[in-house]
């Protein structure tokens, strides 16, 4: 199988502070779909800006879909980004007054990639996506900050799946949604997935949900920053 992720020696540190991430050896395969937990605070964020480019390693490899992270220039990471993966944001970073259909459709104007992927036009697969997570038609020409939080994180989660991202990554997307909601959603996420084959990293507290995933990783047996 073909690797999603494959880890070497990572290590990281926010600025004026102490280590954070160090990670020896951590591999993942193309079509996993992969619920890390750890507790607040301990770096679960952090891991998944840097699988996204976000952020860049201090010393280490990190390849993502066989291309190393570690040696590419912000501006390259932030197309390949654009190109290869749909974030879920824990805050979302929609655009508040753009409207939904908007939101969802500006996952490609950075990305070629991302628009030579879609099997329609644009707006048709965003309604689609938008359609499957039920997020109601009267609100899709709706500016997003009239939604509620519930209903963003469902914008959000269509705007990542847009043009078929190889993997999908999602920092806490059910934590504003009610247990019916959160049931729906994940259904509706991993079915979308699996349609795009579209890997998926999805970071939680809510323990709940690991059986539906097909690895559970702890980011403290990862992670040996606290032993350094
Ligand atoms: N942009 C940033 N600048 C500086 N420090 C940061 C930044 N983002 C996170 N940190 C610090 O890195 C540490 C880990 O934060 P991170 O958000 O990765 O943890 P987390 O495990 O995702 O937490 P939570 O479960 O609460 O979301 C914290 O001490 C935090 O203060």
């Amino acid at each position: 199988m073909t690797s999603l992720v494959s880890i070497r020696h990572l290590s990281f540190a926010w600025p004026g502070q102490a280590p954070l991430l160090h990670i020896p050896n951590f591999e993942l395969a193309a079509g996993e779909s992969v619920f890390i937990k750890g507790p607040s605070g301990s770096g679960k964020s952090t891991l998944l800006g840097l699988l996204a480019g976000i952020q860049s390693a201090n010393q280490g490899q990190l390849r993502l879909l066989g291309h190393d992270l570690t040696s590419m220039s912000a501006r390259a990471r932030d197309q390949f980004r654009a190109d290869h993966i749909g974030y879920i944001f824990q805050q979302f970073n929609l655009l508040p007054f753009l409207s939904v259909l908007e939101n969802v459709t500006s996952a490609l104007i950075f990305s070629r990639h991302k628009r030579r992927r879609l099997t329609q036009p644009a707006e048709a697969e965003a309604r689609r996506l938008l359609g499957e997570l039920q997020l109601a038609p009267e609100l899709w020409l709706q500016p997003v900050h009239r939604l509620s939080i519930g209903q963003q994180q469902r914008v959000a989660a269509a705007r990542a799946l847009m043009g078929r991202p190889e993997l999908v990554i999602a920092d806490e997307p059910t934590s504003a949604l009610d247990a019916d909601n959160r049931t729906a959603f994940m259904t509706l996420l991993f079915n979308e997935c699996r349609r795009q084959h579209s890997s998926l990293i999805f970071v939680s507290h809510d323990s709940a949900l690991e059986p539906l995933f097909t690895r559970v990783v702890s980011l403290s047996d990862l992670n040996e920053a606290s032993l350094c």
